[in-house]
């Protein structure tokens, strides 16, 4: 069994709800999954090399930037082997915005310049998730599930 950390910032919300459809998703296929929420938990870099694959939720803040919250954690990011690591990346946005769902790309390009195997696809969602967006959180998540176990490529 694959042990993977769920690890996501929300503010308002609604990354919390594509990570809790996503993090079920898991537990009802028997996957071992560790939550942890910027804010409320402690999160050093350090501990991303102790799983086997990464789901990393984040919302968009001012100037399509990261939450405040989530700054230091991307500067550490240099210190840790994540080389071969498995990661996803999702968030809710809001499309009102010129600069939509871009702390998405920031993160997923950070990982994948350190070595990380990504799942293709950002899973951004408009402010709430609907339920086809919610059907879509579980199937980022088996895609996380398939590159955890080799079944999946990383083609672009
Ligand atoms: C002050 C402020 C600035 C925001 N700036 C952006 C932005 O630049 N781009 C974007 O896509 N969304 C932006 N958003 C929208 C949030 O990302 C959106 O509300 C999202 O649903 C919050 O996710 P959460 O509920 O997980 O916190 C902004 C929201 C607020 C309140």
């Amino acid at each position: 069994m694959s042990k993977i950390l769920m690890l996501y910032a929300s503010a308002t919300g609604n990354t919390e709800l594509m990570a809790k459809a996503m993090v079920n998703h898991l537990r009802n296929n028997n996957q071992d999954v560790v939550v942890k929420m910027f804010d409320y938990d402690e999160i050093e870099v350090e501990q991303l090399e102790n799983y086997d694959g990464i789901l990393f939720g984040v919302y968009t803040w001012v100037g399509g930037d990261l939450p405040f919250e989530v700054e230091d954690f991307y500067d550490e990011l240099d210190g840790v082997n994540i080389k071969r690591k498995p990661f996803a990346v999702f968030g809710s946005a809001d499309s009102f915005y010129d600069e939509y769902g871009t702390a998405l790309d920031i993160m997923y390009e950070r990982f994948e310049k350190l070595g990380a195997v990504m799942v293709p696809e950002k899973l951004v969602v408009d402010l709430g998730p609907n339920q086809e967006d919610l059907k879509k959180c579980e199937q980022l998540a088996d895609r996380l599930s398939m590159l955890i176990s080799g079944k999946e490529l990383n083609v672009k």
